[in-house]
């Protein structure tokens, strides 16, 4: 398992991670989430030693990083920059770092083969797209069959079917009683991918809780009511003190469940074309949690303009 005690990390004035505590458990994954510059790949490079912490700690299995006598073999991770020599093929590169940590060679086969490089596993990496390194990332993070993996974005760049095969992947890792770690900007894949929830703003922790206590807590639902005879049942229903909200046809309406507003609606002899539960969904609550988290939020106006062009 992975845990951090009061991790924190200043860049001069700047605080990147600010008293992090935190226990990321085997056995399932927990996704690491966190507004544009809320510190994830700092937490992260901590764990893996490329980063000091200024305070705190951050061990693996209870060591810290630099303690561990066989790094590869104890956390594999793909992290955003990835220093890769670009005219060495991806065979090469992984039977170097094989050799470098004395892992067999034979590995590196098989972790070609896991994430589908083998058919270009000879050819230079600086001709690599951006999802092929992703690849090659992962299956960096893969060759020590390490019982810890933290993967940093490990969907950028990949197509649907690649992003398919990276939630597959961690939901096997942790199958097999990993420790796995994964930060993602898209919320829908999260939502698919991750059993438990971390989330930092602004470096500081705003939850860490399973994904399904994550929506129950920050994410609205409601009742999706149409009917013919809308502004009378809409008034039928603030008679009774529920929270209606319309929006055109439709009626948004919260404090009564989906039986009993049929019920209430059939008494009255008002009849109904919808009523259907509406659930928020994680990026719904992730907004809604971060708001007051965001760094670089655009203005209104310039993400019309954006979605314009
Ligand atoms: N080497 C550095 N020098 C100065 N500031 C840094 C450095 N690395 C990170 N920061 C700052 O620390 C903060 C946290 O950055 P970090 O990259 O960890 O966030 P993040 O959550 O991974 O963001 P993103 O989702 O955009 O990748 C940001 O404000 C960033 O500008």
């Amino acid at each position: 398992m992975i845990v951090a005690r009061g991790l924190t990390k200043t860049y001069g004035p700047k605080v990147a991670v600010d008293g992090l505590s935190f226990t990321v458990e085997p056995g399932r994954v927990t996704g690491f989430l966190g507004p544009n510059g809320a510190g994830k790949s700092t937490t992260m490079r901590m764990m893996v030693g490329l980063d000091r912490p200024t305070a705190g700690t951050v061990t693996i299995n209870g060591r810290s990083y630099a303690d561990s006598a066989a790094p590869l073999r104890t956390v594999g991770a793909l992290l955003e920059a990835r220093a890769l020599h670009p005219g060495r093929s991806a065979r090469n590169h992984l039977r170097w770092l094989a050799a470098s940590n004395g892992i067999p060679v034979r590995r590196v086969d098989e972790v070609l083969d896991l994430v589908g490089l083998t058919d270009v596993a000879d050819q230079r990496v600086g001709r690599f797209s951006l999802g092929m390194g992703q690849r090659l990332g992962i299956a960096v993070a893969l060759l020590g069959d390490p019982p810890v993996v933290v993967l940093d974005e490990p969907v950028n760049g990949l197509d649907p079917e690649g992003i398919r095969w990276v939630r597959t992947l961690a939901r096997e890792l942790a199958s097999q009683g990993r420790t796995v770690l994964v930060s993602s900007h898209l919320m829908s894949e999260m939502a698919l991918t991750a059993d438990h929830l971390i989330v930092v703003g602004r470096g500081r922790m705003l939850a860490d809780c399973s994904m399904a206590q994550f929506i129950a807590d920050h994410a609205a639902s409601y009742v999706r009511v149409r009917a013919p005879r809308t502004a009378e049942v809409e008034a039928l229903l603030r008679s009774r003190g529920l929270d209606v909200d319309r929006q055109g046809s439709e009626l948004r309406v919260q404090g009564l469940d989906s039986a009993g507003i049929g019920d209430l609606l059939g008494g009255a002899g008002l009849h109904l074309h919808e009523l259907s539960l509406v659930r928020s969904s994680l990026e719904d609550a992730f907004m809604t949690l971060t708001a007051d988290s965001v760094e670089y939020s655009a203005h209104p106006v310039a993400q019309e303009a954006q979605a314009a062009r």
